[in-house]
């Protein structure tokens, strides 16, 4: 294997076949013949788009967010209106909404129609009563905030993040910051409405690919106000819940899990997952977009305690969105590795990595399970083996 980094004559024959192209796409002599060769110019206009999409994606971001804002997509619901229709109820002047459904056409989340109409496009149909992707898109404006300045994230320069302020419990590693089993019942509600509002993107996916039929407790860790929860109850009769979260998440969760009716088959517990004794008497443990939160270190003593925690035969579900997942590379080392970084904890690890880390901490088999939306989370499943391990 030869070392990251070796002068060209030194790698693999079939490296350096591979990097032969960007060699020669890094040469602007190249690229000047590329671009007007007949045979070629198609691959260089494509690179310039993909290119220009990288540069401007900040810009489309935006657009979205506006038409989020003004819930453009579901007024356009019952049919295409032209821009003076539209002028009054988005408060807008005729103008300002032809600019903003000029872009959202561009950007494929509206369509025009004859009369200088405008319709959902197909991204836009997709945003139609999609308040998970909404609210994911609103609270972005903490994350820009942070990207702001990429490099003082990288170098490690920016504690104070906005993302920290939405998620206190990354920031009880600092000085001065609240250890995490005394945060306050306000402070973690931000953090649990968006929990809430985006567990649609996940809890269906999750149920349908790896369906609970004859388990009989399930203990939902980090389950935050009870959502995942209360999907599996409701999809299972006969299964009873354990949620487990700090103790002002778990209180938020014990009064709408009541008021859901459901208080007598789930009972919430306050504590430190890392730190605290988990909770026997489940034969089934999820962990919905919590891993990735984590270090290393923590990730390592929390699967421990999950396996632990489970009799033989019990299985641990994992769930989050994944690396490196096959169609979605951006959304993974991309999205979330900058997204976690702003936050000041965790990364988002490969379904390979994950599958290694169970496997390390005592789970004897370990199988990824196809979800019908990959981008919007992975799953792994991990057993507890019956044989004494
Ligand atoms: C009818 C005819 C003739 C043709 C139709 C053709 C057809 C079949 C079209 C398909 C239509 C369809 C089913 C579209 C489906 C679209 C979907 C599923 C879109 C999904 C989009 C999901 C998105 C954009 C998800 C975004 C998720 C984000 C940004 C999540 C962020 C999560 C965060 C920040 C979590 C934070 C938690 C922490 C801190 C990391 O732990
Ligand atoms: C990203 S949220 C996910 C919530 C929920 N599972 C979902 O998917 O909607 C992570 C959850 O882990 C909880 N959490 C973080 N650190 C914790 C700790 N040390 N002990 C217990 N819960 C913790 C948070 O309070 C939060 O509810």
């Amino acid at each position: 294997m030869q070392a990251a980094g070796a002068p060209p004559e030194a790698r693999g024959w079939l490296e350096r076949l591979r990097d032969w192209p960007q060699r020669r796409v890094a040469d602007p002599a190249f690229r000047r013949w590329a671009e007007s060769s007949r045979w070629t110019r198609w691959i260089a206009r494509r690179r310039a788009r993909e290119l220009f999409d990288l540069v401007a994606g900040f810009v489309y971001s935006q657009v979205l967010l506006a038409c989020v804002q003004l819930r453009l997509f579901e007024r356009l619901q019952d049919g295409p209106l032209d821009a003076d229709a539209l002028a009054p109820r988005l408060g807008l002047a005729p103008d300002a909404v032809r600019r903003l459904c000029d872009a959202a056409v561009a950007l494929r989340l509206l369509a025009r129609r004859s009369g200088e109409r405008y319709a959902l496009g197909p991204l836009g149909a997709a945003m139609v009563g999609n308040d998970a992707v909404a609210a994911m898109v609103e609270h972005h404006a903490a994350l820009y905030e942070d990207l702001r300045e990429p490099l003082a994230l990288l170098r490690g320069h920016r504690d104070a993040t906005a993302l920290r302020r939405v998620w206190p419990y990354a920031a009880a590693g600092l000085a001065g910051g609240a250890a995490p089993r005394s945060l306050a019942v306000d402070a973690v509600a931000g953090y649990c409405a968006l929990m809430s509002a985006s567990q649609p993107l996940v809890a269906g996916t999750v149920l349908d690919a790896w369906p609970l039929r004859r388990r009989r407790v399930l203990l939902d860790l980090g389950g935050g106000e009870g959502r995942f929860v209360e999907a599996a109850l409701r999809r299972h009769g006969a299964l009873r819940g354990l949620l487990f979260d700090l103790p002002a998440v778990a209180a938020r969760a014990e009064a709408r899990l009541g008021l859901a009716g459901l208080g007598g088959r789930v009972a919430c517990l306050g504590g430190d997952f890392l730190r605290d004794r988990l909770p026997r008497g489940a034969d089934t443990i999820s962990l919905v977009r919590v891993v990735h939160d984590h270090d290393d270190a923590a990730v390592r003593t929390l699967l421990r305690a999950a396996h632990d925690a489970l009799p033989p035969g019990g299985q641990l579900l994992l769930a989050e969105p994944m690396a490196r997942t096959r169609g979605a590379e951006a959304m993974g080392d991309a999205y979330f590795g900058w997204y976690l970084l702003a936050m000041g904890q965790g990364r988002p690890r490969s379904a390979d990595e994950l599958a290694a880390m169970l496997r390390e901490a005592g789970f004897g088999s370990v199988r990824a399970v196809r979800t019908a939306v990959p981008l919007q989370t992975g799953l792994l499943v991990a057993e507890r083996s019956v044989a004494l391990d």
